[in-house]
């Protein structure tokens, strides 16, 4: 099993460079099937959700190269071949395979999506939305089958401002006939990115990133190139980590606009922040303060960033407050700071966070990925080393994380272990 191990204690100091978004990533490469010849995203991160979906498009019979952060993708002989199990159970993103296949093939099918458990997340909207374009849904054993004669366009409200739902009716309806019209659609950047791509690609889509998007159908979609918009969560993440325990920290190759909840919420802690057109200058004051923050759909403060940021909390004098208000249960890392010494509870849907703690180093689980980035964070300020198991789910999203953290100056290292199944169970 490989984990990592962290002593703690060292200052940050220097820059570190973010990579390409994630959530974009996961969305371009999927729509990539919808163009008749070869596409090219620059700027992917070296993440295990990238490798994982390079590998379903080979499945689907596509030419996939990845080399340099740089993915080649060949969809002309792609065929709709049913994806009901294997890869795509290892990440959320896959459920994008429905839409663009749809709007290609006009049928697929896919298993159920995997990516991080954080309490129930549905994929109704999903449905609701190519039902709507004229398919037929059904879950059959866990897989979802999607057949149309035609997509047409049609008026979707979604209940939920949904991500997902959001680009994959997006990625459907780009090759219906006519008009559809996508209301209280979410509005985060990373829409804006894959909405930039098909537009590229050839399509027409309108109000991407308002809460009203207007898509008029096209015959065809050719290849481009595009290069994908910075990880705005992995800046963060930075961000947050040079605030706990940098000595002047840049993170570089951001866009300060799609940060700004975040920078907010760190300088109301006293955190000091310069932002320039690309970057961010980090240095914390000598006393952070507590705060609450409520997680919301974008421009508010991100899901993906409470769990890093109720770390800082911890080394906050007073008491925090965090609730999310988009995952209930997105609160897994709690037991295991409370591990390293954290005074937390969780009550509902809120993490109540006492602070200051001098955290200690013990041996902990990334639950899953934002978790994970909890538990390095914790680890650099913490007294003594820490093992953090399960790091499949930090490597799903974060690129480089160790060469990245070791170049400002952190001693954290990924290192296999022998580990006994008494100890498993512990
Ligand atoms: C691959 C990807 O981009 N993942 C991001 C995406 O996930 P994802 O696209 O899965 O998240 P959604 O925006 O769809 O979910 C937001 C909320 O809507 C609910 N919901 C969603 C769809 C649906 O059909 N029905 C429904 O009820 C969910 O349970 C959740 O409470 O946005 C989340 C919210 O910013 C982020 O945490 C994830 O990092
Ligand atoms: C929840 C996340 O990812 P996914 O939707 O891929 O599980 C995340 O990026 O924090």
């Amino acid at each position: 099993m490989d984990v990592y191990k962290i002593n703690g204690g060292n200052r940050l100091r220097g820059t570190v460079k973010v990579s390409g978004a994630k959530n974009s990533a996961v969305a371009l490469i999927p729509a990539s099937i919808l163009a008749n010849s070869s596409v090219t995203i620059g700027g992917i991160p070296e993440i295990s959700d990238a490798w994982t979906l390079k590998a379903l498009l080979e499945e689907l019979g596509g030419e996939v190269t990845f080399n340099d952060g740089q993915m080649v993708i060949d969809p002309t002989q792609m065929q709709a071949i049913p994806l009901p199990n294997g890869n795509v159970k290892k990440l959320r993103a896959s459920y994008y395979l429905m839409g663009a296949m749809l709007g290609r093939f006009k049928k697929a099918v896919i298993g159920l999506p995997g990516g991080c458990f954080l309490g129930p997340r549905p994929i109704d909207q999903h449905i609701k939305g190519f039902e709507a374009l004229g398919a037929k849904v059904t879950n059959e054993h866990g897989a979802i089958y999607l057949r149309a004669e035609e997509l047409i366009g049609a008026k979707i409200y979604l209940d939920v401002a949904s991500v997902g739902a959001t680009i994959n009716i997006m990625l459907a309806a780009v090759r219906a006939k006519g008009r559809t019209i996508i209301e209280n659609a979410a509005k985060e950047p990373e829409i804006i990115d894959v909405a930039t791509l098909l537009t590229n690609m050839g399509a027409n889509i309108k109000g991407a990133g308002t809460s009203v998007i207007r898509i008029d159908g096209v015959d065809e979609l050719q290849g481009t190139k595009h290069t994908i918009i910075p990880d705005r969560i992995e800046a963060a993440t930075f961000m947050i980590m040079a605030a706990a325990i940098g000595d002047g920290v840049t993170v570089d190759n951001v866009i300060p606009f799609h940060l700004e909840a975040v920078t907010a919420k760190l300088r109301e802690m006293g955190v000091k922040i310069e932002e320039g057109e690309e970057s961010m200058y980090i240095h914390r004051s000598d006393i952070l303060q507590s705060v609450d923050v409520k997680t919301l759909v974008y421009p508010g403060f991100p899901t993906d960033v409470q769990q890093p940021l109720s770390v800082l909390m911890t080394q906050a004098v007073g008491a925090s407050k965090v609730t999310d208000t988009i995952y209930s249960a997105r609160f897994k890392h709690i037991d295991e700071l409370r591990r390293m010494n954290a005074t937390a509870r969780v009550e509902g849907n809120s993490a109540i966070i006492q602070g200051p703690s001098k955290l200690h180093g013990s041996t902990v689980t990334a639950t899953d990925l934002r978790a994970g980035a909890a538990l390095v964070l914790a680890g650099l300020i913490a007294e003594g080393q820490t093992e953090i198991q399960d790091i499949h789910h930090i490597e799903r999203g974060y690129s480089s994380l160790i060469e990245k953290l070791c170049a400002i100056g952190a001693d954290i290292r990924r290192e296999s272990i022998t580990i006994s199944a008494i100890e498993r169970a512990k």
